[in-house]
């Protein structure tokens, strides 16, 4: 779980937002949202834990994070070759598996990708790591609306499991997730009185 308490953000003398309470529960799926440049990506490292430096409280009992950052780190080789590095056996199978569903040919080099590509294959080392917490910084930027849906349909599922805080721009709309969103710097649950 993660709680928020009467957090505020400051780049030196610059006030980026506030968030007065939330609550991320042991399971979930939690989207962020908001216009470039309000302090999504700036929120989530806080709520992962990198970013220690604001006002107020942010406690986190859960043990197992992993991120996807927005630009993700690959190592020169293959794509398996970066897979195998984080999955092993079954989970690594099943993500080569979706690899080639969306034809990507698992031993091609991972820099001969493109940028959607290369994503689904950041989306798929992370999403498989053993987590019970998953932070997911715009995880869908560059993807195909197939891809898109074939992630976005994972995650819901996956979130009865884990807890997992995904930032997006995309309008994705789900009965099965709360949505937190900044509004004239103020970080706000929808549907909640934060
Ligand atoms: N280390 C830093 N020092 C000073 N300002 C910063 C720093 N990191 C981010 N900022 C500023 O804080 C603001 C919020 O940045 P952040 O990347 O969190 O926003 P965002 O909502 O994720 O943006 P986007 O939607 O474009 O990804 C931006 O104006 C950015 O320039």
């Amino acid at each position: 779980m993660i709680e928020v308490k009467e957090v505020e953000k400051f780049f030196e003398d610059r006030f980026l937002f506030r968030c007065e309470n939330l609550k991320f529960e042991n399971k979930g799926l939690y989207i962020i949202k908001g216009p470039n440049g309000c302090g999504k990506t700036t929120f989530l490292m806080m709520l992962f834990g990198k970013d220690r430096n604001f006002n107020g409280i942010i406690e986190n009992t859960f043990y197992e994070k992993v991120m996807l950052p927005q630009q993700p780190y690959f190592f020169k080789g293959s794509v398996l070759y970066n897979l195998s590095l984080s999955l092993k056996g079954e989970l690594l199978r099943e993500a080569i598996n979706i690899l080639k569903a969306f034809s990507i040919d698992p031993d091609l080099n991972i820099h001969s990708l493109s940028l959607g590509q290369k994503q689904l294959v950041a989306f798929l080392r992370v999403f498989f790591a053993k987590s019970d917490v998953l932070f997911l910084d715009e995880p869908d930027s560059y993807l195909g609306s197939a891809v898109k849906d074939f992630i976005f349909d994972r995650i819901e599922k996956d979130a009865r499991n884990r807890c997992i805080i995904v930032v997006t721009h995309d309008s994705w709309e789900t009965k099965h997730a709360k949505e937190i969103y900044f509004e004239n710097n103020q970080i706000k649950e929808k549907g909640g009185a934060v």
